[in-house]
């Protein structure tokens, strides 16, 4: 894996730097775009003085299965990382559907083996069709196929969405799914909702954000310990007519009849987490598989078949039972950059820390070279964000600054996590504050780099807060009677900026121009170029030239 030093570009003097500003994108719009809203002096500048293109971040741009999928974290690092675009999960389950190729695995054929020797089959995962994380048409496929393959019993576990969906559309995919169970459900094929609850109250936390949510969810889905109700509509209107919040913080509840849960998870159950996404699917599938588990007390552990949708960690092998392969995301910018002796460091809060980490490269946990290599993770406030829309972006700030006087390392990255998950709260004016407080940081931290000698590339992985508003289809904000806006929670269609900052008066390259449709996969090779190495001949093009 030795990289061609480049007779066309010289090394940068200092350090090369990506800062991923996640979920800010460029609108088209003023309205509703917290991004324009804010005053960030130092943002402004950058882009008015120094070269500055837009790049595709969502869509077929990051290996979405088609151009009205916005971008997201996993797409975005993973393209950024590797330096081109691969199928990514959505795309693959659908075609592993498709093609049959699913019901052919060994994965499909255990778990329908052990609920065909009398257990029940469980369905476990995000109830919407985000395609983030999830798609409802793939749990559906499943729940079909296991009908037709005469697997008897059948138990879902919803997460209700919220995030990448409409904030408050739950009953519009509860209701049509329970009239399409209604319509599957037959003497020999039972099936029902058994348990449910907000994706960011129970289940999915990620990277050890808060184990508190999956321990609830424990409890809700397998020992069927929760409060209870008649079915899953019943729960979502009593808990928003008390509490007032949108989906993805419904409390967990448990379906239950005569007083008894529908579907606890038992011996000899088989159990399908069918998120294919990583990061929110590695904490609840550890606790299903590992035999010694500490995070928190969950009784004795059910002897299940569980297979997740995808293998989430290529390094831990987790789960190791899984019913499609995950993209062969290899080579990327990391592990070239450690194969080539070069030193780097990464670093974000917890909530972003494996996006630039597991991500970034190609979803494996592990590092590639211990020595060159520096993660730094800044522990997250587990708080509502839209109370602490600043969230570590200081604190992070204050190490990068650290890490880059140094003079360690020669290529840093970093992800700020503000603009995408305060942009999730739905809150305009938080989101707002996020912007500015993020301005401040920028501040303090290119003028650091550039005193090293250093380049800058300032860019995001999606949009998120620069479309707080519902749109109709035409693109316009959607107002009511009373010219009120709804809240929009979740990702954005729009392309990110991609800022190339550095302190020569006279740089030697330039941004190219003649690129049709550049996207974040660009972004690995430019890397490489202002590193002084030509990129791989596969990855896609660099965004410079020799001036
Ligand atoms: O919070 C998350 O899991 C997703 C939205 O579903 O956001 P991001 O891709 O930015 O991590
Ligand atoms: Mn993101
Ligand atoms: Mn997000």
């Amino acid at each position: 894996m030795k990289l061609a030093k480049s007779s066309r570009f010289s090394p940068t003097s200092g350090p090369v730097v990506t800062i991923v500003l996640d979920g800010v994108g460029i609108s088209p719009r003023e309205d509703g775009d917290a991004v324009k809203a804010a005053r960030t002096p130092m943002l402004d500048k950058l882009m008015a003085n120094f070269p500055m293109t837009k790049l595709l971040a969502h869509g077929k741009a990051v290996g979405m299965p088609s151009d009205e999928d916005m971008g997201n974290s996993e797409v975005g690092h993973n393209a950024i990382g590797a330096g081109r675009v691969f199928a990514q999960g959505a795309k693959l389950v659908a075609e592993s559907i498709a093609s049959g190729h699913l019901w052919q695995g060994h994965a499909w054929q255990e778990v329908v083996a052990a609920a065909k020797q009398g257990g029940t089959l469980h369905f476990l995962g995000l109830f919407s069709d985000g395609n983030v994380h999830s798609h409802i048409d793939h749990l559906k496929a499943m729940i079909e196929r296991a009908k037709q393959e005469g697997v008897g019993k059948v138990r879902l576990h919803i997460l209700l969405d919220g995030r990448d969906v409409g904030e408050t559309s739950a009953l519009d995919y509860v209701d049509p799914f329970e009239a399409y169970l209604d319509g599957l459900r037959s003497a020999d094929f039972d099936v029902a909702v058994a348990s449910g609850g907000g994706r960011m109250k129970i289940t999915m936390d990620r990277y050890e954000a808060d184990w508190s949510m999956v321990q609830r969810g424990w409890d809700i889905h397998v020992k069927g310990e929760g409060r209870q109700f008649a079915s899953a509509h019943e729960a979502i209107e009593t808990y928003r007519n008390e509490l007032g919040v949108i989906d993805q913080d419904l409390p967990g509840f448990v379906i239950a009849k005569d007083g008894q849960p529908l579907g606890k998870i038992v011996d000899g159950d088989a159990v399908v987490f069918y998120n294919f996404r990583g990061d929110r699917a590695i904490e609840i599938s550890r606790a299903f598989t590992e035999e010694t588990f500490c995070p928190f007390h969950r009784g004795a552990l059910p002897k299940v078949t569980y297979a997740g949708m995808m293998q989430y960690d290529g390094d831990t092998k987790l789960p190791p039972r899984f019913l499609v392969e995950p993209p062969a995301i290899d080579r990327t910018m990391g592990e070239y950059l450690a194969k080539n002796g070069v030193s780097q460091y990464a670093i974000s809060e917890t909530q972003k820390y494996g996006h630039v980490t597991y991500f970034w490269n190609g979803n494996r946990s592990g590092k590639f070279d211990d020595a060159l290599e520096t993660y730094v993770e800044i522990p997250s406030d587990v708080v509502p964000f839209e109370q602490r829309p600043w969230m570590k972006c200081a604190e992070i700030t204050d190490a990068l600054i650290a890490a880059i006087r140094s003079g360690q390392y020669k290529y840093l990255r970093v992800n700020y996590a503000n603009g995408d998950m305060v942009g999730h709260t739905g809150n305009f004016e938080a989101a707002v504050t996020a912007m500015q407080g993020l301005d401040l940081q920028l501040a303090r931290l290119i003028p650091v780099i550039l005193e090293a000698g250093g380049v800058a590339l300032i860019t995001a992985d999606h949009g998120n807060a620069d479309e707080m508003y519902e749109l109709d289809k035409k693109g316009n904000v959607t107002r009511d009677a009373e010219g009120r806006t709804k809240a929009k929670t979740s990702h954005t269609l729009n392309p990110v900026p991609f800022v190339l900052v550095s302190g020569e008066a006279d740089p030697a390259y330039k941004l190219r121009d003649d690129l049709a449709a550049p996207g974040l996969s660009n972004i690995a090779a430019t890397v490489l170029n202002l590193l002084g190495y030509e990129a791989p001949q596969d990855y896609d093009p660099s965004l410079i030239v020799p001036a």
